[in-house]
Formats: C-alpha cells, sequence, structure tokens
C-alpha cells in the first residue's frame, strides 16, 4: 500500500528566510521565539518550563531548526544524532506569505504572480467595491473597513454589528476580504450568500480569498468565533499533484479547510473538524480505511488562528506539545510504505509585532517505516514535497520542486 499523509501545522515556522527582509521578519522564527520564551519561563500559563517536543524531537524538527537557524538550536531543546524520520527546512519561491501560497506550493504550484492586496489600514476597501457589495447584498452598510485582528475588530464592534445588522467588514497583510457577522442575529447562511457576492467583487482586485468569519456570544465580553468559518479561494494557476492524483484514479481526502483553500480542486472527500483534538482524531480515523493510491491531507489550522495570530506563546507552546504528544498514533497507524510528512504553511511567530504572519522556512519532516531518515538540509522550495509526492506515485513530474524521495534509501530489510 501507498499513501501520502500531509500534516500542515498551519503557521509552524522554523526561521526567518534569506528574503526575510521584504517582509519585515528578518529575525523572525516561530519554534524558536516560542522555545526561547519556555526556557526563560515566560511561558508558564496552563502549561510549563521549556518546550517539551521529544516525538518531534526524535523524528528529526530539532535536528531542521538547528540548521534553518544558521546553526542556533532553539533554546531548551536539543538536537538528536538517531532520527528516526528524515528532517529539512524549505524556503518559499511564492511571492506572498499565505495560506493558499503555501499550500499551494507544497503541492507543486508556487504562486509567481502577485496577489492583490488591500494595503491601506483604515478605509481600506474602494468605495466603489463597497456600494456595490451593499448593494447587491442589501445590506444597511458596512462596519470595520479597516486591517484589523478577527477576535479584537468583533470585539469591538460586534455590539454594534448585533443593533444594526451592519456586517463587518476587515482585511489583513494577506490577500484577504473577510466578513465578520454573528451567526444567530446575521445567519450563517446569510454571512455565506454576503461572502459570494464578495468573492465575484474582489475578483478584479486579484484578492486570493474572501473568508466568513462566523461567530456567537451576546456582547463584547463573550463573543467567540465558531468553527463555521468558510474560505472561498481562487483555484490554483496550474494543476496540483493533488489534481494529478486524483485524475490518475487516487483519491485526495481533505480533514479541516484543505479543500477550501485548494478550491476544492483536486479533492475527492473531504471531513470537517474543529479544533486540533477532534482534527487529530479525524485524520487517524481517515487514515484507518484510506485505500492505496491516497493523500490524507489535514490542516491544524488552530496554531494559526487561536495563538499565531493572537500572539499568544503559551497556548501555541500548550498546542505543539499536544500535538507532539499524539504524533506516535499517528505513526503507529500508517502502513510500512507510506509517508507521513509534517509541515508547514509559513510562519506566525508569536512573538513578533502586530498580528500577521512572518516569511519563515517551513520543516519538512518525513516519516517512513521502510525507508532510512536522512537529513533532506535546505530545500530552495515548497514544491519540493509536490514533486516528492509526484515521484512516489509516478506521476508526471511536476513543474517546480525536486524530489528528495531517492535521499531516503529503502531499509535493507524492508518487507
Ligand atoms: O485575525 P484573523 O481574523 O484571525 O485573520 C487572520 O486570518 C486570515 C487568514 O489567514 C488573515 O487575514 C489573518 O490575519
Ligand atoms: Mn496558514
Ligand atoms: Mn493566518
Amino acid at each position: 500500500m501507498k499513501r501520502v499523509h500531509i500534516m500542515v501545522l498551519d503557521s509552524f515556522g522554523i526561521g526567518a528566510t534569506r528574503d526575510a527582509d521584504k517582509f519585515g521578519d528578518v529575525g523572525a522564527n516561530t519554534l524558536g521565539h516560542i522555545a526561547q520564551q519556555c526556557a526563560r519561563g515566560q511561558a508558564d500559563t496552563d502549561r510549563e518550563g521549556p518546550l517539551k517536543l521529544p516525538n518531534f524531537t526524535r523524528l528529526g524538527l530539532v535536528n531542521a531548526a538547528t540548521e534553518s537557524a544558521g546553526g542556533q538550536t532553539p533554546e531548551g531543546l536539543t538536537t538528536t544524532d538517531a532520527t528516526i524520520g528524515s528532517y529539512g527546512f524549505a524556503e518559499e519561491l511564492s511571492s506572498g506569505k499565505d495560506t493558499p501560497s503555501g499550500h499551494w506550493e507544497i503541492a507543486g504550484v508556487p504562486v509567481l504572480f502577485d496577489w492583490g492586496y488591500f494595503s491601506e489600514k483604515e478605509q481600506s476597501f474602494p468605495q466603489s467595491m463597497l456600494d456595490a457589495f451593499i448593494e447587491k447584498t442589501g445590506v444597511p452598510g458596512i462596519l470595520g473597513n479597516c486591517h484589523a485582528s478577527g477576535t479584537e475588530i468583533i470585539q469591538r464592534l460586534g455590539e454594534e454589528h448585533m443593533e444594526t445588522g451592519k456586517p463587518i467588514v476587515y482585511t489583513s497583510a494577506d490577500s484577504v476580504f473577510q466578513i465578520a457577522c454573528h451567526e444567530e442575529s446575521f445567519g450563517l447562511d446569510r454571512l455565506y450568500e454576503l461572502c459570494e457576492v464578495a468573492r465575484e467583487l474582489v475578483n478584479e482586485y486579484n484578492i486570493g480569498r474572501v473568508i466568513a468569519r462566523p461567530f456567537i456570544g451576546d456582547d463584547a465580553d463573550t463573543f467567540e468565533r465558531t468553527g463555521n468559518r468558510k474560505d472561498l479561494a481562487v483555484e490554483p494557476p496550474s494543476k496540483t499533484v493533488l489534481q494529478k492524483l486524483a485524475e490518475a484514479g487516487g483519491e485526495v481526502i481533505s480533514i479541516g479547510k484543505i479543500a477550501d483553500i485548494y478550491a476544492h480542486t483536486g479533492i475527492t472527500q473531504k471531513y470537517k473538524a474543529t479544533g486540533l483534538g477532534p482534527l487529530f482524531d479525524k485524520t487517524l480515523e481517515v487514515i484507518q480505511d484510506a485505500p492505496d493510491r491516497s493523500i490524507v491531507f489535514t490542516n491544524f489550522v488552530d496554531f494559526d488562528s487561536s495563538y499565531g495570530h493572537r500572539r499568544n506563546v503559551p497556548g501555541y507552546a500548550a498546542a505543539l506539545e499536544y500535538f507532539d504528544k499524539r504524533v506516535p498514533e499517528l505513526l503507529d497507524a500508517v502502513d510500512d510504505d507510506d509517508l507521513v510528512i509534517f509541515t508547514a504553511d509559513h510562519g506566525c511567530d508569536p512573538t513578533w509585532p502586530g498580528s500577521d504572519h512572518t516569511r519563515e522556512h517551513i520543516p519538512v519532516i518525513v516519516y517512513c517505516k521502510n525507508r532510512e531518515s536522512a537529513n533532506l538540509g535546505l530545500r530552495n522550495s515548497f514544491a519540493d514535497i509536490g514533486q516528492t509526492i509526484a515521484d512516489y506515485f509516478g506521476l508526471e513530474a511536476m513543474d517546480y520542486g525536486e524530489s528528495f524521495l531517492p535521499t531516503m534509501k529503502p531499509k535493507a530489510n524492508a518487507a
């Protein structure tokens, strides 16, 4: 049986890239700074002490993170000479440090064009676009129209939204148009309808995603976003390895927001779950039944949305420790020839100013029972992952990326 399981720890960067200066991110390091604060006793809320990642360490994560940071090992962690996984780190070819770019490049399709951005911090959206949005949706006006953190803006404007029925619209350094509405007072379906209208309207501005950000609660103190977030992305610019496998008769199984991120292209089955634990549970369940020639692809969004953007170091640390604890369940669940790939789509250093992503190397950690572990070193593109998958399944080669499969030699005693 040949299967690939891709686990994206959304925003889990392991050190700034060579081009981080273009993004204001020189020195950013999501893992490095979390480990540092943990080691210094500055991340002891709801957890304690140095960051504990024994399973990721055995897989080679700390070795990769050390190389990625020019030889500096994250504080409190240690490298190992006896890794059970192959490990490397990759820089990004895509022009942006956003989620679709990262994921598409992982699937072999870097985004070499520039996305459109709403870069004004206030009055961010063109008036003509907002006028058309109001006219087509029939809403009594809009609130927000600025750059914002999604949790802060619902706290600030949520009550006014409930009183007036005006949706909250906002953006960020990403190529996004986001709409926050109350699930009950405004209605979830109506919010989704608004997003469909907005999707059409932002096309001329070359915007990657429109995102529905529903929330619940009675007032500013109790507002909370729900798992009914929905991303309306444009389609990847060329065929991803997911599409190639699906067209060749394979199964591509999305768990979490993967299907949305690829605009549902190349996906043959999809499952939703909310929260790290339920996403992990669903992944294990799906792996049990996934057939030969399949990809099981999970996005663990909470690292990014609940901790990275929220600049919550102890929360991020606790989430990593939780994930690490569960890694053995995953490694036990796979077949001897399966590839398990742990990676990320960009960084989101919770110690960095602002609330946006950071341009960082992603970890490329690969586990295969029947193959020797190897140091995969610096990879020039996330697309090396997509190319490796194409190679593994014997699909037509991708235009970008270099397969690292030849570096992971079959074990002499492999079944
Ligand atoms: O602050 P929230 O709403 O979580 O927004 C974050 O999520 C969006 C998509 O990744 C980006 O705009 C980012 O800033
Ligand atoms: Mn992301
Ligand atoms: Mn994000």
